[in-house]
Parts: structure tokens; C-alpha cells; sequence
């Protein structure tokens, strides 16, 4: 394969590149990287772990450094988690041109965001709801001047679910010069090509990765049948035998819901296992110390929904465990692959209860290859069965409990965001006017004591007044 420098990138580049440990392009580098050069639109479809970020954010700096200028390229991504991901790759290898860049994505303050974004940063990594929010309240930036816009899992930003971007894609769309050029880049890009390709205009480059090599080659594919009742005994079991079995060791455990999510992870903390959540009920800065803590090996086990399934680049994930087999295909590709990523090994096992057959069978079909049983010492999860269950009541209790306040918590903040406020200044402001509301009824009740107290004495002052008046006027009849 070519080396970097063949693929047409100034040299300080490559050196950038080569002390981040990127010595040689991978495939969808060296396909990827040239034409962009050149100036045209690009779809690149690789393999999860394969290195599509450095495949556009090489190009981008390259063309940047000949003209610089803000705001130059606006990358659009699903995740929070992953805006920041994407921009500390920006950040790295663009540091010799001093590369200024701004991160915008939603439950953080807007008006920190504003501010970075009218002083023009070269590159703004963004999530699709928060920048269409900036775009419809503020006109202190334009993106009118702007040369590349990437779509980064470009799919699901287009696709409509749960999260809908159409909304605001639009919104984005009508606000960038319709000179551009694009770039979209996922690892399941197939279902949406048609849509992908009426974004990119001036004749897209398309590459997509040999279909035998769809899925990581060095990932094993396992998968266990277990009824839905005892899932958690034979979790609880896997991550046992896991730590007992290895040194140096890290898990992410995929759940459905963020209750799953948030009650597997209070159980596994009964078991003093060292795990944290992540899911789309914290609050940003939550989510963002539980996968600082996740990354830096503080903790071993990350217990996420699909919040985290695409994208995130935690090298040392070995293991990938799916608590629920997941319903689409596409899914279960993003999410096993977190593990097995730039080369190294790693295994990805799949809990399927009887209702979920169908499901593996959707998904040997979209990769092509069968899962294979992984074995587990049956008694061993018996011995644990009664104590697992037990411990899982608990924290469904315990959830039931806080359950309710968290959620409505969450939908004010929410509300709140998207009235443009910060819900943390609010809720500062609140406890201040309510502390001045407890002082000022304070200062109430004692003026009304006072002349309470007042109003009590003239009547006793008046009383004794007429009493001494009447013993004047009738002595007699006091005796
Ligand atoms: N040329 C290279 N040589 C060695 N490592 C590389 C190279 N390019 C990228 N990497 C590393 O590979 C890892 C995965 O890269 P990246 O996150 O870009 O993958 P991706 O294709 O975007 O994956 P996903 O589809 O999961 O988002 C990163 O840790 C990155 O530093």
C-alpha cells in the first residue's frame, strides 16, 4: 500500500500523522484521501476501526493550511461523545497550523458556543439539533463560506428513528453554500446510498470496502443462548470469569433501554464490579466523566445504550457484550465493533433468548457469517442464579424510587434547552430566589409578629384605660 506521503499530503502532514502512530494509510485511506485532494465529493464505506476519521480530516487540513480561513469545514455526527472524538483528531494533527476549532453539541451552554462560533474557528464539529438551534436564534456566524462538509455516520444522521435529524439537516443544508464539497463516511453506508448520493453534488467519489472483509477479521462473533429470566446471572458470570482470566481487561456492555442500562449498572456495582453508565438520560457532564473514567481505565466496564454504539475509539475494548441481541443488523455492526479496532483482537458475545433467533439470523445473513456458541460452565451461573436475581429486585426497587423525579428532572432540562436556557443557571437562579423568597416571608412574619404584638398592646393599654375610667365613675361598684 502507499505510503502516506504517495497519497499527495505535504509533509508536515505525514509527520503529524507519524507521531500519532499512522505510519501506513489503511484501505480506506489511500482510496479515500486523493480524490478528496482533488476537490471531489466522497462516499467511503469501511469497516468499523478502520480509520475514516484520518481519512477525511487528513485531506481537510491539508486544503485548510493552503487558504485558511473560518469557518472552513463543519463535520455533523450523531453523538456528543463523538463530536469531541472527532475534534481531538482535528486538534492532534492539525496543531502545527494552529487549527482553531469548536465543538457544538446539545446539553452544554449555547452562549459559551455562540461566542466560539462568531470568532470564526477554522473547523465546527457538531451535533445536527444544537447547530440548527444555533442557525434559527443567532446571526453571529455564517457558514457560507464554507468548503467541506462531512457527514460522519452519515446513515444514521439521515436515517429517520427514534432521534430524527431531517428537521435539522434542513435547516444546516440551507444555510451552507451549495459550492462544497461533501463528505459522508460509515461503516454500514449501503441502506441510505441513494439519499447519500443527492447530497453529494460534483460527481462523488465512491468506495466501499470489499464486502468478505465487511466485518473485522480478527473479531470472534460468539453468541449465547439464554433464557431472558437468567441473562443476568450469566452476565454477572462472564465478567467474573473475565476478570479472574485476564490482567489487563475492558468491557462494554450494550443494553436496549437507559433503564436497563442504569439498573445493570447499579447491580453490577453490588457485585463491586468497576462499572459506569452512559446513556441519554445524565446530564452531558455525567456522560462525559463516566466515559473520561471508561477511557482512562478508572473503570473497566461501560454499560451503554446505543448512545455509544457508533463511533467511539476506546482501543483497549476487548470485549463487547450485548445484552439484548440487537433488532437491526447495522446495529450490531457499529456496536461488536468497539472492540477489534485498528488491528488488535477482540470478542464480541451476544445474549439471544429464545424470542430472538430470527434476529441472529438477520444479522449472519448482513455479515456474512455465522456466530458461533460460546460455552459457558452452566453450574457456575446455577451457583449465582438466586443471588443475582435477588440483587437485581433491589435496584429495580431502589430505580422505582428515584425513577420518577430523575425523569421529570430531565424533561425540564430538556424543555429548558430548547428554550435556549442553561438548566444548570437556572436551577442556581431558582435556589437564589427562592433563599431571597424563605428571607423576604421571614421579614414578614416578624413585621406581622411585631405589630401583632403592637396591636395587643394598645388593646390591652385601651382596656386598662376603660376599666380605670369606670372605677372612677362608679367606686362603689367595684366592690
Ligand atoms: N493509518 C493508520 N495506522 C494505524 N492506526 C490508525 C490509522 N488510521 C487510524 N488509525 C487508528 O485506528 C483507530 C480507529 O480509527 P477511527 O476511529 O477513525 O475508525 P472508524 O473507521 O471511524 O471507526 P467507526 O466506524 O467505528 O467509527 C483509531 O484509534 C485511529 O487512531
Amino acid at each position: 500500500m502507499a505510503a502516506f506521503r504517495e497519497l499527495g499530503l505535504a509533509p508536515w502532514l505525514v509527520e503529524q500523522a507519524r507521531q500519532m502512530g499512522l505510519s501506513r494509510p489503511t484501505a480506506v485511506q489511500a482510496a479515500c484521501i486523493p480524490p478528496i485532494l482533488q476537490g471531489r465529493d466522497c462516499l467511503g464505506c469501511a469497516k468499523t476501526g478502520s480509520g475514516k476519521t484520518a481519512a477525511f480530516v487528513l485531506p481537510v487540513l491539508q486544503v485548510l493550511s493552503e487558504d485558511p480561513y473560518g469557518i472552513f469545514c463543519l463535520v455533523l455526527t450523531p453523538t456528543r461523545e463523538l463530536a469531541y472524538q472527532i475534534a481531538e483528531q482535528f486538534r492532534v494533527l492539525g496543531k502545527p497550523l494552529g487549527l482553531k476549532d469548536c465543538v457544538v453539541v446539545g446539553g452544554l451552554d449555547m452562549v459559551v458556543q455562540a461566542l466560539e462560533l462568531s470568532r470564526k474557528p477554522h473547523v465546527v464539529i457538531a451535533t445536527p439539533g444544537r447547530l440548527a438551534d444555533h442557525l434559527r436564534s443567532s446571526n453571529t456566524f455564517s457558514l457560507k463560506k464554507l468548503k467541506f462538509l462531512i457527514l460522519d455516520e452519515a446513515d444514521r444522521l439521515l436515517e429517520q428513528g427514534c432521534a430524527d435529524f431531517t428537521a435539522d439537516l434542513e435547516v444546516i443544508l440551507e444555510a451552507v453554500p451549495a459550492r462544497r464539497q461533501t463528505l459522508l463516511f460509515s461503516a454500514t453506508l449501503t441502506d441510505t446510498l441513494n439519499e447519500l448520493k443527492s447530497l453529494a453534488m460534483n460527481k462523488p467519489f465512491f468506495w466501499e470496502a470489499h464486502p468478505a472483509f465487511s466485518l473485522l477479521s480478527h473479531l470472534l462473533t460468539r453468541y449465547l443462548l439464554v433464557p431472558e429470566a437468567v441473562k443476568d446471572a450469566y452476565l454477572v458470570h462472564l465478567i467474573q470469569t473475565f476478570q479472574d482470566e485476564h490482567e489487563d481487561w475492558s468491557i462494554i456492555i450494550f443494553t436496549k433501554t437507559c433503564k436497563e442500562c442504569q439498573i445493570l449498572n447499579m447491580m453490577l456495582r453490588k457485585f463491586s464490579f468497576p462499572s459506569v453508565a452512559l446513556h441519554s438520560m445524565m446530564k452531558q457532564r455525567q456522560r462525559f466523566a463516566a466515559l473520561a473514567k471508561f477511557k482512562s481505565s478508572i473503570f473497566k466496564i461501560l454499560i451503554a445504550t446505543d448512545v455509544a454504539a457508533r463511533g467511539l475509539d476506546i482501543p483497549t475494548v476487548q470485549v463487547v457484550i450485548n445484552h439484548n441481541t440487537p433488532g437491526l443488523p447495522k446495529i450490531y455492526i457499529h456496536r461488536v465493533g468497539r472492540t477489534a479496532r485498528a488491528g488488535r483482537n477482540g470478542i464480541s458475545i451476544t445474549m439471544v433468548t429464545q424470542y430472538d433467533i430470527h434476529l441472529v439470523h438477520a444479522i449472519e445473513e448482513e455479515i456474512k457469517l455465522k456466530l458461533q456458541e460460546f460455552s459457558v460452565e452452566e453450574k457456575l451461573v446455577l451457583n449465582i442464579l438466586n443471588h443475582v436475581n435477588v440483587t437485581r429486585r433491589e435496584c429495580e426497587i431502589e430505580l422505582e424510587y428515584m425513577d420518577f423525579d430523575e425523569k421529570k428532572e430531565i424533561n425540564k432540562r430538556k424543555q429548558m434547552i430548547l428554550e435556549g436556557k442553561d438548566p444548570d443557571l437556572e436551577e442556581k437562579r431558582k435556589a437564589e430566589l427562592a433563599k431571597i423568597k424563605k428571607k423576604n416571608n421571614k421579614f414578614r412574619e416578624k413585621v406581622q409578629q411585631t405589630l401583632q404584638e403592637r396591636k395587643q398592646l394598645q388593646m390591652k393599654r385601651k382596656l386598662q384605660k376603660k376599666i380605670e375610667r369606670r372605677n372612677k365613675l362608679h367606686p362603689k361598684e367595684e366592690k
